[in-house]
């Protein structure tokens, strides 16, 4: 039995298996099998009379440590219940329950997920605002997703509010002391609830385990081996964990693709893997790809980011094409040239499936998703909503709406309740009013409604507005410039991407003289793909896509702006962009299309002098396509 299993390993793997002791760090290239390893460790040290509740395995979800166990039980035969597995916050959670009383809450707390969480920040908010500006609308005030994420980011990074709030949003740095008072009166209420959140479970803990030296004693006596899964995602916190659940046997065994980091914007120190590392940890490299073939591995090796600890792959795979860089002239061209490609891979063999379609941000699918259903080519989004379905896109199409068809109700409740002191009621009397009255002209529809409003006046005016212009594109743009810009930025925490979004609808509204056409050909986008099967190309962030895998990759949009994005760019995270860029191309097994649009070259970003990924390509790795005309 135990020659079979280490028989599964490669040299490397088996090496990193069988040496690792005390802290032991393995550094895995993408598509190495970095989930094998630490499964085999798992079996290795129970074949070798570790016992079950010695040992502690954390992953980065709770799926990854069932998997785990599952094949672990398999091959031993052995009852795992004693096992401790899971991700940090349930392994906080179990912590807490015993100890709750040494941190000042009791031991039957609640936790409040994500939305009750923000419901609680709301709560206060209003209390708080309500007793600084007593009447008075504070307008400017950050919204509670905002607080929330603040808060989050304070606690994950272990910073102070302030230092969270400067790197997040310093345009709220004004608020400073009144956001202070609502996390002091946040917390108050959790205490008094005795409910904790996602950040105090990690928090507490932590903690707990440094200012009770007892406790830290009796708990880290107890695991002899400490496994831990995606270590280059984990946050100061949990850095912090680690050591102290293995400070008396010594063994933390951590695998980690550094060159995969991607969620800083969640407070996961990269840097982890690094100060692990320097802390006299034997470090092991498993550098064989069993993803991706021959040519796509050479690229891979010619792109790892510069912050990254030097690997080379070795591709085990026949040998393929080479990635190839398509010049297309704009979203419309690049989305018309992935649709053609697709439609001809299909026609050769691969299935929908196998087919997957990347991108840094998800307004940059706009154009494709438009195009996937033209040409009937059916798709599923991994990245979120539609973006037809997206409130912000909404908001603007029910305007647009209403200026093609005055009666409809649904978008007049909708861009009514966009302004302040409309609430449901006002919204739907005047739904109800406009559908009814004789006329179809926005002023008289107005002048006729008894209840008269400042807000109600505004919305006239926007209205009159955008009677004014001809073109769609001029109509949303007035629509953006006028009011809705300003909304978002007062009502959403991630504003930036929504007004991306909207600049895209106004770059695809270009293409159209008729407003009817544009919503139809918008709205129709539904239908194509409800009709279909569960064979579909797949659309998604390079966030979502991690640790899946296609044959085939399109990386839409590389571009200096969009990717690396013009916003991090300026918030000095391109390196995190290099291992976002990274993570993309790794995920392909057999065709690689690196996407980019020339006319973004020239107009846009061009005078910034932007980084640009594409420079960085060696021209022997790749195939060169022009695909501008
Ligand atoms: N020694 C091996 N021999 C053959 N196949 C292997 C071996 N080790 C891993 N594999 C296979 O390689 C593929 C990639 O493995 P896995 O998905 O675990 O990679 P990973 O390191 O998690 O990748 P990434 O981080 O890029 O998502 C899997 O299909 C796995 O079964």
């Amino acid at each position: 039995m135990k020659i079979d299993y280490l028989q599964e390993l490669d040299e490397e793997q088996r090496k990193a298996v069988l040496e690792s002791e005390g802290r032991s760090l393995v550094i895995a290239g993408p598509g190495s099998g970095k989930t094998r390893v630490i499964t085999y460790k798992l079996l290795h040290l129970l074949m070798n009379g570790v016992k079950p509740s010695q040992i502690l395995l954390v992953t980065f979800t709770r799926a990854a440590a069932n998997e785990m166990i599952e094949r672990a039980k398999q091959v031993t035969g052995m009852d795992l219940e004693e096992l401790t597995a899971g991700t940090f916050h349930h392994v906080c959670n179990l912590l807490l329950r015993r100890y709750a009383n040494r941190v000042g809450i009791s031991p039957n707390f609640t936790i409040l997920d994500e939305e009750d969480s923000l419901s609680l920040i709301k709560h206060v908010r209003t209390r708080v605002l309500d007793r600084i500006f007593q009447d008075e609308k504070e307008k400017h005030f950050p919204a509670p997703s905002i607080l929330q994420k603040v808060f989050s980011y304070s606690v994950n990074t272990m910073s102070s509010l302030r230092q969270a709030l400067l790197t997040l949003y310093p345009k709220h740095a004004e608020f400073e002391k009144i956001i202070e008072e609502i996390y002091k009166e946040y917390t108050i209420e959790k205490r008094t609830q005795n409910c904790v959140d996602y950040d105090d479970l990690l928090s507490l803990t932590v903690f707990l385990l440094e200012n009770d030296p007892q406790v830290r004693y009796r708990e880290a006596s107890k695991y002899r081996w400490l496994l831990v899964d995606e270590f280059q995602d984990t946050n100061i916190l949990q850095l912090k964990m680690v050591d102290q659940l293995s400070s008396v046997h010594k063994n933390a065994f951590v695998v980690a693709d550094d060159a995969q980091s991607i969620y800083s914007f969640r407070g996961a120190r990269f840097e982890n893997v690094k100060d692990f590392a320097r802390s006299d940890a034997k470090i092991f490299k498993i550098q064989t790809n069993y993803r991706s073939t021959q040519r796509i591995v050479e690229f891979i090796n010619a792109m790892i980011p510069r912050t990254s600890v030097p690997k080379l792959l070795r591709s085990v795979k026949p040998d393929g094409p080479k990635p190839k860089v398509v010049s297309t002239w704009d979203r419309a061209s690049e989305a018309s040239f992935v649709a053609r490609q697709i439609l001809k891979l299909i026609e050769f063999g691969y299935e929908p499936n196998q087919i997957g379609i990347l991108y840094r941000s998800h307004s940059h699918s706009f154009d494709v998703q438009l195009e996937l259903t033209r040409n009937q080519i059916a798709f599923r989004i991994l990245s979120g909503l539609r973006f037809t379905e997206t409130a912000h896109v909404k908001d603007v199409l029910a305007f647009l709406r209403l200026l093609q068809n005055p009666k409809e109700k649904v978008s007049w409740i909708r861009v009514a309740r966009l302004f302040p002191g409309i609430g449901a009621k006002t919204a739907s009397a005047f739904a109800d009013h406009a559908s009814s009255v004789e006329t179809m002209d926005f002023q008289e529809m107005f002048e006729s409604f008894p209840l008269k409003k400042p807000s109600l006046s505004r919305l006239r005016e926007i209205f009159s507005e955008l009677m004014k212009e001809e073109a769609v594109s001029k109509k949303i743009e007035r629509l953006y410039e006028s009011f809705y810009k300003e909304y978002l930025e007062e009502n959403y925490s991630d504003y930036t991407e929504r007004q991306l979004d909207i600049q895209r609808l106004i770059e695809m509204a270009e293409r159209y003289r008729s407003l009817e056409r544009f919503l139809s050909d918008l709205m129709i986008s539904e239908d194509v793909n409800q009709e279909r099967g569960t064979n579909k190309v797949t659309l998604t962030t390079v966030h979502q896509a991690k640790g899946l895998e296609w044959d085939v990759v399109f990386v839409l949009s590389v571009n200096p702006g969009d990717f690396p994005s013009y916003y991090a760019v300026i918030d000095g995270k391109l390196d995190e962009e290099e291992r976002i860029f990274y993570v993309a191309i790794t995920r392909a097994k057999e065709l690689l299309y690196i996407m980019r649009q020339e006319s973004v070259q020239r107009n846009y970003f061009s005078w910034m002098k932007l980084p640009d990924f594409i420079d960085g390509i060696p021209r022997e790795l790749v195939e060169w396509i022009d695909a501008t005309d």
